[in-house]
């Protein structure tokens, strides 16, 4: 696909993102991980990346462990500051809804009946990372699939910040990821363990999960 040729004022709703869908399904449904270079039109990871650098700092929260009554701060943990999306402003909400139709998608495709999906930008400054975790345990939450998508227009080696991916607890090395701008990286919440190396510069992304339906009666389940 060529999204170089997207005329600037192109929306999401112009854009034929099923090839895109399609790998993504493909390698979850071979490997449980995608990891996706440029997976983004050049103009939305773009726009995205200005919003997000145009936000007031003071939106940005420290970001926590855990949900709910075990939710906790644990800077040992991970450092990064996180502000939540919604769909106040149009590029929040194009977003949201790209991350919709991505849902669709993906049910259509694998069955995997994602119900909501919740999207915080974070910020790790100089210094800051997220050791290694699972973003689910088992039987715990209800997020079944994470979205890791980097707006960092430069990025090399030397900036460190990679995503490391373990394939499985035995794995000690990993394989690391450059967070360059419309880089995607989706896997399952509750199997794959990674982390994130100390950043040497500011580091800027999006992180989103895919969750299923918890509710019960007479017991609502919120986002986050
Ligand atoms: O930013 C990344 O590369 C991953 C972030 C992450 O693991 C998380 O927020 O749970
Ligand atoms: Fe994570």
């Amino acid at each position: 696909m060529q999204f170089e040729q997207i005329p600037p004022c192109t929306t999401v709703a112009d854009v034929d993102f099923s090839p895109l869908f399609d790998q993504i399904a493909d390698a979850l449904e071979k490997h449980g991980v995608a990891v996706i270079p440029q997976a983004l039109p050049d103009t939305m990871a773009h726009e995205l990346y200005h919003y997000y650098r145009q936000l007031n700092g003071e939106l940005f929260d420290e970001a926590g462990i855990g949900r709910k009554q075990n939710f906790h701060h644990d800077e040992k943990i991970r450092s990064d500051k996180v502000c939540w999306i919604d769909g106040t402003s149009p590029t929040g909400k194009e977003w949201l809804d790209w991350l919709e139709m991505l849902k669709t998608h993906l049910n259509r495709r694998l069955f995997l009946g994602l119900f909501s999906v919740e999207s915080h930008f974070a910020y790790y400054q100089k210094g800051d990372f997220y050791k290694r975790h699972v973003d689910a345990f088992r039987g715990e939450s209800n997020r079944v699939l994470s979205l890791v998508t980097y707006l960092n227009p430069q990025w090399s080696a030397d900036d460190g910040g990679q995503l490391v991916m373990y394939a499985d607890n035995n794995d000690h090395t990993g394989t690391k990821i450059l967070p360059q701008l419309g880089t995607m990286v989706l896997f399952l919440s509750e199997v794959f363990e990674h982390e994130v190396l100390p950043a040497k510069k500011d580091r800027y992304s999006i992180a989103s999960w895919f969750r299923l339906n918890t509710t019960r009666a007479g017991r609502a389940d919120p986002p986050r």
